[in-house]
């Protein structure tokens, strides 16, 4: 086959222990509305995250622990609307933590709350990477439940349980689960140098690892596609590195490889309808890159000519372990 196996570190025994517990509460609706009281709410304003900076500057997504009912009464909307929030399962100390989204008066909400709504694209640049990847996985959860009111089957309306896990259609019977769209990522490599690309829509002078999302066909068969479509290159090995949630343009599963080619068919054939441009890049390239910080605005608020994706982003993550491989 054309994948290299990597053994994946398995959940230390405590995590173990706290996820039979998350698991109880998806499927018992009273345990889960009880938690609900005295779990901690992740707030999104029209799936916007709620942001505040702490007193030393730093962006945090805030955990709400006040009753959430309180803030809606002084908005005087209904307190009931606490029981849409999802759960979301787990946050690193495996505490039961759930998300809602309100449709209401945005700036009460964000007086009562000490914070501001703010676009996932700008979030996202500001969080550190685990408060990015909560914030992501609340609004994934969140908007499948705003986009599945409704079976596909029947029209009927669904009826989801109290932890959002899933909806059921009383008519078809038919039960729906929250889902993500696969992708394979890949950073091919000729033996010295790496492939990185830029589509129009990315920040100006970012470059980032090659990307496709799979049809109905298995992960190899997708990069062999991707990597044939969008650069002319024929991949000879693929290795698993890592795999994230990516909620753009919403709810991606990505799984990240690294990958080969022979170091004598190097020569690229963009897609220019798919991206702006594909180059290969030297090591010491890479390294520059890797050095700065992102993203790398100068005084003026300029972008340099090259950068790379940040830290949240596992393309990054993949740039980094191929120039470490590289020493
Ligand atoms: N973290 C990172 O650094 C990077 C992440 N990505 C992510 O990888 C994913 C794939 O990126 P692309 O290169 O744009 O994919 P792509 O190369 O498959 O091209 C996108 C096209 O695929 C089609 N498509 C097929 N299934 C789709 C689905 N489920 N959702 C949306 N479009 C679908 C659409 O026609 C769309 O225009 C995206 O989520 C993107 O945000 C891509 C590059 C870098
Ligand atoms: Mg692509």
């Amino acid at each position: 086959s054309l994948f290299k196996p990597k053994l994946v570190t398995p959940l230390p025994f405590s995590t173990y222990v706290s996820r039979i517990y998350l698991m109880k509460l998806k499927e018992d609706d009273d345990a889960c509305r009880e938690a609900l009281r005295s779990g901690n709410l992740m707030l999104f304003h029209k799936l916007a995250p709620l942001v505040r900076r702490n007193k030393h500057g730093v962006c945090q997504s805030p955990r709400i622990t006040t009753p959430v009912e309180q803030i809606l009464e002084k908005l005087g909307q209904d307190k009931q609307l606490v029981n849409e929030a999802v759960l979301m399962s787990s946050t690193e100390s495996n505490e039961p933590q759930f998300c809602l989204d309100v449709d209401l008066q945005q700036n009460g909400m964000e007086m009562l709350c000490g914070g501001v709504f703010m676009d996932i694209r700008k979030a996202f640049l500001m969080l550190r990477t685990p408060d990015a990847s909560m914030v992501a996985k609340g609004q994934a959860l969140l908007r499948w439940h705003q986009t599945h009111g409704f079976c596909s089957a029947t029209g009927h309306p669904t009826v989801r349980n109290q932890s959002g896990s899933q909806r059921v259609c009383p008519n078809s019977g038919i039960t729906y689960y929250p889902q993500m769209a696969p992708v394979v990522m890949a950073l091919v490599s000729d033996g010295s140098r790496c492939l990185l690309a830029r589509q129009s829509t990315f920040p100006p002078g970012m470059y980032s690892a090659l990307a496709g999302f799979c049809d109905v066909e298995t992960m190899e068969e997708a990069l062999r596609r991707e990597l044939a479509e969008e650069v002319g290159l024929e991949v000879e090995t693929l290795q698993y590195s890592a795999s994230q949630h990516w909620p753009f343009p919403q709810t991606s599963f990505l799984v990240a490889c690294h990958a080969t080619i022979s170091p004598d068919k190097t020569e690229l054939s963009v897609d220019k309808a798919e991206l702006e441009d594909a180059r290969w890049f030297s090591l010491e390239e890479i390294q520059a890159a890797l050095q700065m910080k992102t993203p790398p605005l100068n005084r003026r608020s300029e972008l340099p000519g090259f950068w790379v994706p940040p830290a949240v982003a596992v393309a990054r993550r993949l740039i980094q372990e191929w120039a470490d491989q590289q020493q």
